[in-house]
């Protein structure tokens, strides 16, 4: 049964897979570059919320991810202060709120925020004081983890890995890499793996979106990833008979035995060109396959998109009902790096119940 673009909108979401700097309100972003002087890119004219709005959306639209993360040095460049990145954390979870999004893991590269002095340590402070204003002032009907990335061009993994287990206890669920992948594979932060192996602490890796499964491989297999960022390359290890059959080659059959996680992030891997459309996105063919699959929105600036976006496209292009979103949202909440009695309180009392009522609701 298709649900009603309404009920997408009132359902509840797992987001295990967005970037904090991916993720700002144009109008949030004018702001901070007037207060800060960064220079916005040259739009012809005044910027207004709009036109700066359809630009990171263009911009990022390039067929290449390299391109597509050139964009950010737009959203980073104004997030260098405290108070900067606390107004940014809190309207990031007021708008996943506002999108029906109930647990949610937020990654950023702290890294890229200390070009005005902060430390490291104050970085991670000063976003997860927006998260808990956000979360306090919506009564907690939203939880929310941040994720903190290293760049996997840079030599920063230990420094972050190690910042992330001081914050295990205080708002940090876990550890991942991002960046350009072609050239810079996940081997690279071995010790930074080794290490947050060795403190039972979570990590994901961004793998098998603009590289292949070589890249998939190293991820699980050296590192040890609980998870995948995007993963969607796992396809090319999938073999489609013409009788219809399916063959799944060893990292694939890997991947679904293990049930690990695929943060999947469709209209981001349209833009960059990893995947040529939603109906053609990898998704469809894996989630009939019974992966693991999780749906996410990794830049909802730059792909001007939500979990609603997200939700409604596959509807739209794959015909999916409630009982469909319902799979993708207890996937994510199984897969996220909370504690295993939280995740299950959030599926058995949020999740479980608003489902059944939409679907009562349905007429299913
Ligand atoms: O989809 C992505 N792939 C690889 N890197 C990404 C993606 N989206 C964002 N990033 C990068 C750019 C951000 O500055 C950084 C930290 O959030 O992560
Ligand atoms: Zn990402």
């Amino acid at each position: 049964m298709t649900p009603t673009l309404d009920q997408v909108r009132r359902a509840p979401k797992v987001l295990l897979h967005d970037h904090l700097d991916g993720g700002l309100r144009p109008q949030t972003i004018l702001e901070l570059a007037a207060d800060s002087g960064h220079r916005l890119p040259d739009l012809g004219a005044e910027p207004t919320a709009e036109s700066l709005g359809r630009w990171f959306a263009e911009a990022a639209d390039s067929g290449s991810l390299v391109r597509y993360l050139e964009t950010f040095d737009h959203t980073v460049g104004v997030m260098q202060t405290g108070p900067a990145l606390t107004r940014v954390a809190r309207e990031c979870v007021e708008d996943l709120a506002a999108d029906g999004v109930v647990y949610a893991e937020i990654r950023y590269a702290p890294e890229q925020h200390v070009e005005s002095g902060l430390t490291l340590e104050e970085v991670v402070a000063a976003v997860q004081e927006g998260f808990d204003e956000g979360v306090a002032a919506l009564g907690g009907r939203i939880v929310v983890r941040q994720l903190l990335t290293a760049m996997r061009h840079q030599a920063r993994s230990m420094e972050i890995a190690e910042l992330a287990v001081a914050w295990r206890d205080r708002g940090v669920a876990g550890f991942d890499i991002a960046g350009a992948e072609a050239g810079y594979p996940p081997t690279r932060h071995l010790d930074a793996f080794e290490y947050l192996q060795r403190e039972n602490f979570h990590f994901t890796i961004h793998a098998g979106e603009a590289f292949g499964l070589p890249s998939i491989w190293q991820a699980i297999q050296w590192c040890g990833a609980d998870r995948l960022g995007h993963g969607v390359r796992i396809i090319d290890d999938v073999t489609v008979h013409d009788d219809g059959s399916v063959e799944l080659g060893r990292l694939a059959a890997y991947v679904r035995d293990k049930r690990i996680p695929l943060e999947m992030c469709p209209w981001s891997n349209v833009q960059t060109g990893a995947a040529a459309s939603i109906a053609d996105h990898p998704i469809g063919l894996l989630k009939k396959l019974r992966f693991r699959v999780t749906l996410n929105t990794d830049n909802r600036l730059m792909s001007k998109t939500s979990m609603t976006h997200e939700m409604w496209s596959l509807v739209e292009a794959f015909g999916y009902g409630l009982d469909d979103l319902r799979w993708f949202t207890i996937n994510g909440m199984k897969s996220s790096f909370l504690p295993f009695d939280q995740r299950l309180a959030i599926i058995d009392d949020v999740i479980k119940p608003a489902y059944a009522a939409l679907l009562t609701e349905a007429g299913g």
